[in-house]
């Protein structure tokens, strides 16, 4: 079911400050950052030569990723992106399997323009987990 890993994401509190962090400290390309209200959150790309890394900040009062940072006020890994070639499917086997795929079931369109959807982190080892059909 898995392809590659499209990327790696953290939360952090202050993306201006870990967008310095990335790109004057570790000499890293970094995109512009992107506003995503669906989501709950604003997204940077870290662009490294063989994947991502995704850099979240909390947008607006119900975000996601608020009860993460409360528990980890200096940021920290958030999830793992990995790529699927058909989502609806790759969704079917997991509930299945008995997984549970958060929010509505339905993939909603995320940062790269494509189909995400995430499973919790309790079902795969502490780990939060999104797929992206490619
Ligand atoms: C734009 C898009 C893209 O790339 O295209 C994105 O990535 S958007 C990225 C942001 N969007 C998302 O994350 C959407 C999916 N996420 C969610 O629905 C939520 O964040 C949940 C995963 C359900 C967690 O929500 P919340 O923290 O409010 O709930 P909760 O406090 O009840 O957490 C339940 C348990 O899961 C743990 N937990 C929470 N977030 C976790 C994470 N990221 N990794 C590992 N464990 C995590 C908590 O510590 C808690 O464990 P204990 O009970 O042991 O304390
Ligand atoms: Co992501």
């Amino acid at each position: 079911m898995l392809g590659r890993v499209n990327h790696i994401a953290i939360a952090v509190p202050d993306l201006k400050a870990a967008v310095a962090s990335y790109r004057d400290r570790l000499g890293a390309r970094v995109s512009p950052a992107e506003s995503l209200p669906e989501h709950g959150v604003t997204v940077v790309f870290v662009e490294l030569p063989n994947t991502k890394v995704e850099l979240l900040e909390p947008l607006g009062e119900t975000s996601p990723i608020a009860a993460f940072l409360q528990k980890n006020p200096a940021g920290g890994m958030h999830h793992i992106c990995y790529e699927v070639a058909d989502i609806l499917q790759a969704r079917d086997q997991l509930l299945a399997a008995g997984a549970r795929v958060l929010g509505t079931g339905e993939p909603k369109i995320g940062a790269h323009g494509k189909p995400v959807l995430f499973l919790h982190p309790k079902d795969f080892f502490g780990t939060l987990i999104e797929l992206e059909q490619v």
